[in-house]
């Protein structure tokens, strides 16, 4: 299902929640809507599943115009941070739920939802656990179930708000391969709501970057990391050093720190550089190193410019024992904005 967003537009009293928002979701593509909190994520989320109606603009279904659609006219799949499993019915009896409820010819035979949902417990690796009561699950578990469940009506979308939300990092991690793993198997369009970029960036096939109502960026998660449109997107994405300082004549500075700014006018500007973007070298900027730890494969170095600017720096553990006393930080790539 290829999903449209033209300039949909949502006010709540006085604030834009969502503004002039224009978005394409490919046929089965799986697309992470990334922002800090109250940037318009889950009203955008929300428009798409016919839960909240734009005051202008319009989303379409394969080219149909479903702005005002019912949720259950679009047939989306929902899973939600919470898991709302009903607490009284059986793991199996929830994923069937959907099934279940349809009435006359649009209900499938009993033998049929029974094969469905045992298909869909074996596809989030939960088969032997229908007969089990969303009491006695895990929450990884139950957001499995609650995946499950939205899939067994087969959605023409499947939508996720912050579904690991609640849950702790290892889990999380493991239901996030889970989920691009069923979303693979299924091939369903699947668009999901995250303020994490590494869950954003692991996850999904092209990464929308919300910044107070409106899309500041979409791109693979390579793009958005590497070539940020910008300072939000530079900041927001990846770990950064932030400097504050002046364009002038084709350069950046910011106290010792000097960054090519080629294509920005003069002016007040504000310049980024990623900690493993910082090299050791015989030229470069002075730093004293102030603390080195060297976890996993990376060392992560604190130190100080002659100004007082604290950076910090990622290099490879083997190279951990170079940084000591005073050294010299060359920029292999950098990205400046005008302020
Ligand atoms: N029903 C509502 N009534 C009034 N204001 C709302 C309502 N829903 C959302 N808003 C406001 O709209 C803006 C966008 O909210 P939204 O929930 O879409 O953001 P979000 O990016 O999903 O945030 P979070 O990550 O915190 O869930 C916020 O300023 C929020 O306060």
């Amino acid at each position: 299902m290829t999903i449209s967003i033209r300039s949909v537009q949502k006010q709540f009293g006085r604030y834009p929640a969502l503004n002039n928002v224009d978005l394409e979701i490919a046929d089965g593509e799986l697309l992470a809507l990334l922002g800090p909190s109250g940037s318009g994520k889950t009203t955008l989320l929300r428009a798409i599943a016919g839960l909240e109606f734009p005051d202008a603009g319009q989303v379409l279904f394969h080219d149909k115009d479903v702005t005002y659609a019912s949720a259950a006219a679009r047939r989306v799949g929902f899973v939600f941070q919470q898991y709302a499993l009903f607490k009284h019915m059986t793991v199996a009896k929830n994923i069937a739920f959907g099934l279940d409820v349809r009435k006359g010819k649009d209900k499938p035979p009993k033998a049929e939802i029974a094969r469905r949902v045992d298909e869909l417990l074996k596809l989030v690796e939960l088969d032997g656990l229908g007969g089990r009561y969303p009491s006695q699950l895990s929450g990884g578990q139950r957001q499995r179930v609650a995946l499950s469940r939205a899939l067994a009506v087969q959605p023409s979308v499947l939508l996720l708000d912050e579904p690991f939300g609640a849950l702790d990092a290892t889990v999380r991690k493991s239901l996030r391969k889970e989920l691009r793993r069923v979303h693979d198997a299924t091939g369903v369009t699947t668009i999901f709501v995250t303020h994490d970029q590494e869950e954003a960036l692991e996850l999904a096939d092209r990464v929308a970057i919300l910044n107070k109502g409106q899309i500041e960026q979409i791109g693979s998660p390579r793009e958005v990391h590497d070539n940020p449109a910008s300072a939000f997107v530079c900041g927001f994405v990846g770990e950064s050093n932030r400097f504050e300082g002046k364009v002038a004549g084709g350069k950046f500075t910011a106290g010792p720190l000097v960054l090519p700014a080629l294509d920005l006018a003069d002016g007040a500007g504000v310049g980024f550089v990623r900690p493993h973007d910082f090299v050791l070298a015989d030229h470069g900027v002075e730093a004293r190193v102030e603390r080195v730890n060297a976890q996993g494969a990376l060392a992560r170095v604190d130190a100080v410019l002659a100004d007082g600017t604290r950076v910090e720096v990622a290099a490879s553990r083997a190279d951990a024992d170079l940084f000591t006393g005073s050294v010299k930080l060359a920029v292999g790539k950098s990205h400046v904005y005008a302020a």
